[in-house]
């Protein structure tokens, strides 16, 4: 793996790096020339990174690329880390006022949910992209962590806690996560969660047994439980069925995405209403990544697919951090914006 990553860096060769939740393994994609593939719909096995929007997704497809896994353990220094959580370029009234609109427009009836979020600008050191890729791996293991470049795209990293929708023998399994506290020290299951939370949560759940009813059977979904994301607690409901027809399995992708944990309800209104106001283009946060029909390097039938958050884009000695939250009648602009600030501990607790 080392020598392909060495050698993709210094020729601007586009590659994917990624280890999947509780294992070790990184897996990695090395694509042999530097074109690039744009897909509207999800046909063959690739690895694919899909922006918010949904439309054209990149693709790395399988006999481009170069394919390795790596499950040597490795060390990581963390001693020189020290982003401050609060910055001074953030413009806190702008998602104050921001997050003041979604709960106007949410008011006024044109939506229930609204996810707003914001982009933030972080200084790092240009060459200690490795660095922070290896301690997203250490301090996250039971996220999705994984470290995505193509010359035309840029720099993306990130560990998710979030999984879009795994495909396995025609089960599909997905999850509600929605519902933000900061981990304290007694026992995060025992928590007891605002009204605000609670609905925001069961807005996603609704959603996603919804989206699947028309390509699925079976339906079965847990309790809502408390779920620990690094330092931060979420509301979690896991949800399974099965396909009705193998046909279906991109169909029930482009019914869930964007679900209402990254953009809101219903999905065209919320949708419209974070283009109109939240003032920069989310590109690739919210989006979804991972294998499509493939399985640990391997040919498959099988998916799986997580959300993009908790991630960062970098250019050069700057990265920049995507972070929001959901909105409903009850919620505080200022409170939403303090929990982006505590989202953004994810990513500057490596940096
Ligand atoms: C939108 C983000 O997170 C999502 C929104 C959450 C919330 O509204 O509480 C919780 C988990 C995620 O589904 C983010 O981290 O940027």
């Amino acid at each position: 793996m080392q020598d392909l990553l060495v050698r993709a860096l210094s020729e601007n060769l586009p590659f994917v790096i990624y280890r999947e939740p509780n294992e070790v393994t990184r897996l990695g994609w090395f694509q042999i020339e530097n074109h690039l593939n744009k897909v509207t719909e999800l046909e063959k096995s690739c690895f694919v990174f899909a922006p918010f929007s949904g439309e054209e997704k990149v693709v790395f497809y399988p006999d481009e690329c170069q394919l390795v896994q790596d499950d040597q353990d490795f060390n990581v220094d963390f001693s020189e880390n020290e982003q401050s959580l609060e910055n001074s370029n953030v413009d806190k009234s702008f998602h104050i006022q921001l997050v003041s609109k979604g709960i106007e427009a949410i008011k006024n009836n044109s939506i229930e949910k609204v996810v707003l979020s914001r982009k933030e600008e972080v200084p790092i050191n240009e060459n200690s992209y490795e660095i922070y890729f290896n301690r997203f791996l250490k301090k996250y293991p039971t996220a999705f962590v994984y470290w995505f470049y193509h010359p035309e795209v840029g720099v993306w990293m990130g560990a998710t806690p979030e999984q879009l929708v795994k495909i396995e023998n025609n089960k599909v399994q997905t999850v509600a996560l929605a519902g933000t506290m900061v981990a304290s020290d007694s026992n995060f299951k025992d928590v007891v969660w605002g009204d605000k939370e609670i609905k925001e949560q069961q807005i996603v759940t609704n959603f996603i047994v919804d989206a699947l009813q028309p390509f699925t059977e079976n339906l079965q979904q847990t309790e809502p439980y408390a779920f620990k994301a690094g330092s931060l607690i979420h509301i979690k409901t896991d949800i399974q069925a099965e396909l009705s027809n193998k046909e279906n399995d991109f169909k029930v992708v482009k019914a869930l995405h964007p679900t209402p944990a990254l953009c809101g309800f219903p999905k065209k209104a919320a949708h419209d209403f974070i283009v109109k106001n939240e003032g920069y283009n989310r590109e690739y946060y919210g989006g979804y990544l991972g294998e499509w029909k493939f399985n640990n390097l391997d040919y498959s039938d099988n998916s799986n697919l997580f959300v993009n958050l908790r991630c960062m884009k970098i250019e050069k000695s700057k990265a920049y951090l995507f972070l929001g939250g959901g909105v409903n009648k009850d919620s505080d602009p200022e409170s939403e914006y303090y929990e982006t600030v505590n989202k953004s501990k994810t990513v500057k607790s490596i940096l």
